[in-house]
């Protein structure tokens, strides 16, 4: 059994620690690892799994508890799925709104029916550091890219990131929403499950 009072989130991302808090409820206090170290893992894995296994690793190893890491990103089917698992650092590290930027430059002379994209999430815990069996979720949330940000909800990509299914982007989902709807939301709802709290 997993003590979930005492779960570390292996992320330095508010946004990340605010939503996965929020979908977890009240019963499950998360610890961010910035309470343990501020130094992040370097993201050597060719894969989500990969990384998002490295970070619980990590944080599981720094705070001796249990830890729960989130690796994510966007991929876009005209970039061939870039920025992928290069996403947070797709502008060389200069943030979200460098980031952002670029995506827009490099589909800037794409037509719309060519501006499809998937938000991907994989969550991984692991109950200590050398955890052979780590729990893997994923979740994946299908969208297309706009032309301009629109929206001051969310974090990271979500002004550019089109909803189909609410017709508006995903920075203009109240927060309640995006956390039924999104890649983040679906991977939570298979880890409950696998974890019992479903
Ligand atoms: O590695 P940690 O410390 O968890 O924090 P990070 O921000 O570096 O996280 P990742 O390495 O997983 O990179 C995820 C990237 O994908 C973006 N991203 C992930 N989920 C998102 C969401 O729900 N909305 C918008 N952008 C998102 C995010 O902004 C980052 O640029
Ligand atoms: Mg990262």
């Amino acid at each position: 059994m997993i003590n979930l009072q005492q779960l570390v989130l292996a992320s330095h991302n508010a946004g990340k620690l605010k939503e996965l808090q929020a979908m977890l409820g009240e019963s499950v206090h998360l610890r961010s690892i910035g309470e343990f170290s501020q130094v992040e893992p370097e993201e050597t894995g060719l894969s989500f799994v990969e990384n998002a296994i490295l970070k619980a690793r990590n944080a599981a190893r720094i705070s001796g508890l249990p830890a729960l890491a989130d690796d994510s990103g966007l991929a876009v089917d005209f970039l061939g799925g870039a920025p992928g698992i290069y996403s947070a650092r797709y502008a060389d590290g200069k943030g979200d709104a460098a980031n952002n930027a670029k995506l827009l430059d490099a589909l800037k002379d794409v037509p719309d029916e060519q501006r499809g994209a998937q938000f991907v999430c994989v969550l991984a815990l692991v109950r200590h550091a050398d955890d052979p069996l780590p729990i893997l979720c994923e979740g994946l949330w299908h969208g297309s890219i706009l032309r301009a940000a629109s929206g001051e909800h969310g974090f990271g990509y979500d002004p550019l990131f089109w909803v189909p299914e609410r017709n508006c982007s995903s920075a203009e989902l109240a927060p309640l929403e995006k956390n039924q709807l999104s890649h983040r939301a679906r991977a939570m709802a298979l880890l409950r499950q696998r974890l019992g709290l479903a």
